[in-house]
């Protein structure tokens, strides 16, 4: 089989790309079928096919804004007491002074994370605030390309990761449906019938004709969500923010979320909703300020999860 590597992008100048600098840092390998993997891909690889391999990925986020005094006062001070500095690291990533960029400091958000996710799991990712769930999330649907390590994802892939993604807002959400149709590659009537289903699922009324941007964040949701849960992916990135909306739209999310996770064959989701993943998952990753800390069966990381909760 022949891999389809994506090249890397140029190292971000701004504070929100991440760092970027290994040549061969993320592949998306194609389905055996040929049809193409991530929000563009084709049609969707056979059942048992999935696959997520993720090797030594170290995530960093440069901060080109954070030459502030007090804050290299304080990173400095730490250098000083490592054993502070683990403690005080419960909140976010590690920051720290990028030792080959004087002057510049990042943000860890994930450092030599590795594991594979194999077709009938699903998985949970956990962790506390800025342990890094969405970022790893972001990594294997691609938003995340070139960083050290390798992330490998093989099979067509959706993402539920943010309001906006996939999505053009200045288009209308007829359109923009219109356009990821095309993107997946159905032929007219396919576009039609996915069309009509959006179009009843999110119930937008004539805000479906109207540009996107106009959206609050809500009706972007109930867009989103109806199409990248329209046809069945191989692979299902999913951020918590789905469990946004009203209450009936959020009864009618879950049934049909249901649905899609049942043919979904590799399901990873970020939530601090416990009792979500442990309805939901087989497998949970629990996440420490970029590292992984525990990954195992859900009960017993889940149980593990919670002792510390108790206690810290
Ligand atoms: N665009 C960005 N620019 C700079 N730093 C970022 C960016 N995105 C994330 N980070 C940093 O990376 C670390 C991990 O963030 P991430 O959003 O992955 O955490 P999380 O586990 O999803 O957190 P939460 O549970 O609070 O949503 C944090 O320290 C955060 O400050």
């Amino acid at each position: 089989m022949t891999s389809d590597l994506i090249s890397p992008k140029p190292a971000g100048t701004d504070a929100t790309k991440p760092d970027a600098t290994r040549a061969d840092s993320l592949t998306h390998t194609p389905a055996e079928d040929g049809s193409k993997p991530g929000r563009t891909g084709n049609a969707v690889s056979r059942k048992g096919e999935a696959l997520i391999r993720v090797n030594h990925l170290t995530l960093d986020f440069p901060i080109f804004h954070g030459g502030a005094r007090s804050l290299k006062k304080t990173l400095f001070r730490r250098a000083r007491a490592p054993i502070a500095k683990t403690r005080a690291a419960r909140t976010g990533g590690e920051v720290e002074i990028d030792p080959n960029d004087t002057g510049v400091v990042r943000v860890r958000a994930l450092v030599d994370v590795s594991f594979t996710i194999r077709p009938g799991e699903r998985v949970g990712l956990i962790g506390h605030n800025g342990a890094g769930k969405s970022t790893l999330l972001r990594a294997l649907g691609g938003i995340y390309e070139a960083v050290p390590g390798m992330v490998t994802v093989k099979g067509s892939v959706e993402t539920l990761i943010d309001t906006n993604s996939g999505m053009n807002r200045e288009l209308t959400g007829r359109e923009n449906i219109q356009l990821q149709a095309r993107h997946k590659g159905l032929r007219t009537a396919q576009l039609r019938q996915l069309e009509k289903d959006v179009e009843a699922f999110a119930q937008l009324g004539e805000f479906l004709d109207l540009p996107v941007r106009l959206y609050s964040s809500g009706m972007a949701i109930r867009l989103g969500f109806a199409l990248a849960t329209a046809i069945a992916p191989n692979i299902l990135l999913m951020d918590e923010w789905f469990m946004a909306g009203d209450a009936k739209f959020q009864d009618k999310a879950k049934d049909r979320l249901s649905a899609v996770v049942e043919g979904a064959d590799i399901l990873v989701i970020t939530s601090h909703a416990l009792n979500v993943l442990e309805t939901w998952c087989t497998r949970i990753i629990w996440l420490e300020s970029g590292r992984i800390r525990m990954d195992g069966p859900t009960t017993a990381v889940l149980d593990a999860y919670r002792a510390e909760m108790e206690t810290s």
